[in-house]
């Protein structure tokens, strides 16, 4: 059978957006997909049309792809199916709301958007208007992650009662950053929690809460504390202590409660000689034993292993690789592909309550850390220039 074919609009051209577009291009039979399969047709740049121009020459996409000099007019091309918002946090409500006007289907980038009432506000308005949403949670999609969370639904390690993780590199902040950086700057959503924090949350969430049966899913507490960098005020280290409830049984004696400790930091690193010797960013410790994740960043790890309990079997090693020399953003794509053939809205790997959820984490992260971004980004009201 064909393969169901998406064809893509890309929203801006900067370097995830080049990173995307390359994995789109990289033939899906590479990574045993033949269900389904990807075109870019159209590319915007807010900037110019001529950055838009070389965007396309740079990423080596096909001849016939159209060329924008501002998002609207992307939004409006009747040949684009899905499109990619690929803007800083602090825009991605203004771009979404805008595509999902145009009742287009939505890829968006991590952090969805800057608070929960603005998830909020997106995910109704892509009910409404009939549009598939999903954030672009990539490392959810990755098969590593897909069977970590099986091993954990099939107890290999048991009731899972902590989960580490930890997203941080040793950045020389002051040099590496000027202050307009989108990394440090607040009039871009910038800090540790949104740009690299949410993934040491996805860590927490897709093991503690995304195992559960829909119906066993409840929102943890939380405390955090938050170092704001002194040029900026942007955080430059967040750390956040996770406590969820558990379905254990009141009448037994197990503890009620699983806790994850979700870590960031742009000055220290979770890797700092990038070949694992400062031990796994990611543990999953149950009550048989523990699954540590490494390689690579949290967001892009190679390497799962499992550590039983003493006594109950010897450790295992699984290494993945990136087919098609990729760097495993076509996962995530191949997933909206599939929901886009069989008429979802949203995706089963990062459902839109549970985007609402970890956002409505991060809204109180940064209550307690007295983190708050310019108002016209905290804004939901559209449009809304920024
Ligand atoms: N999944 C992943 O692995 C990664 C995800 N990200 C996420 O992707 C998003 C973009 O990050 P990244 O590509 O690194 O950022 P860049 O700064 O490289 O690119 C952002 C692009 O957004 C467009 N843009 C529109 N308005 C503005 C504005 N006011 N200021 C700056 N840029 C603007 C520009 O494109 P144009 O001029 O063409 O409109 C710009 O090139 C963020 O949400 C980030 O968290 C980032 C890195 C990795
Ligand atoms: O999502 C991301 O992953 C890679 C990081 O370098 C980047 O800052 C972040 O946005």
């Amino acid at each position: 059978m064909a393969p169901h074919t998406i064809r893509w609009g890309i929203m801006a051209t900067g370097g995830i957006a080049n990173t995307f577009v390359r994995d789109l291009l990289i033939d899906p039979k590479t990574r045993d997909a033949s269900d389904v399969s990807h075109q870019v047709v159209a590319v915007a740049s807010s900037s110019s049309q001529d950055r838009a121009t070389k965007f396309i020459a740079d990423t080596g996409i096909p001849a016939g792809c159209a060329v924008y000099g501002d998002y609207e007019s992307l939004v409006a091309d009747k040949n684009v199916d899905v499109i990619y918002v690929a803007t800083p946090h602090s825009h991605h409500y203004q771009n979404v709301m805008l595509a999902l006007q145009a009742k287009k289907n939505v890829l968006c980038e991590k952090a969805f958007t800057v608070n929960a009432a603005q998830t909020k506000i997106l995910c109704e308005t892509a009910k409404k208007n009939n549009c598939f949403l999903m954030e672009a949670v990539w490392t959810r999609y990755f098969p590593l992650s897909i069977q970590v969370r099986r091993l954990i639904q099939s107890g290999e390690i048991g009731e899972v009662l902590r989960v580490v993780a930890d997203t941080s590199f040793a950045n020389e902040v002051e040099k590496e950053f000027d202050t307009a950086n989108r990394m440090v700057n607040p009039d871009l959503a910038g800090g540790a929690l949104l740009d690299l924090g949410i993934y040491s949350l996805t860590w927490v969430f897709q093991t503690l809460y995304h195992t559960l049966p829909r119906d066993q899913r409840k929102a943890p507490t939380v405390a955090a504390q938050m170092t704001p960098y002194h040029l900026t005020g942007a955080d430059e280290s967040t750390t956040i202590l996770l406590s969820f409830p558990t379905t254990t049984p009141s009448n037994d004696t197990h503890p009620q409660h699983s806790q994850g400790i979700a870590m960031t930091n742009i000055r220290v690193a979770s890797d700092p000689d990038e070949k694992g010797s400062a031990g796994p960013a990611i543990r999953i410790q149950g009550v048989k034993g523990e699954i540590q994740v490494f390689g690579g960043p949290a967001y892009r790890p190679t390497t799962y292993r499992i550590v039983p309990k003493q006594g109950h079997g010897a450790v295992r090693t699984v290494e993945y690789e990136f087919p098609g020399k990729g760097h495993g953003m076509y996962w995530e794509a191949d997933e909206v592909a599939r929901c886009l053939r069989d008429g979802k809205l949203e995706s089963e790997g990062m459902p839109w309550e549970e985007s609402i959820v970890i956002m409505e984490v991060m809204d109180e992260v940064r209550r307690q850390g007295g983190l708050m971004y310019p108002q016209k980004i905290e804004s939901t009201e559209f449009p809304l220039p920024l």
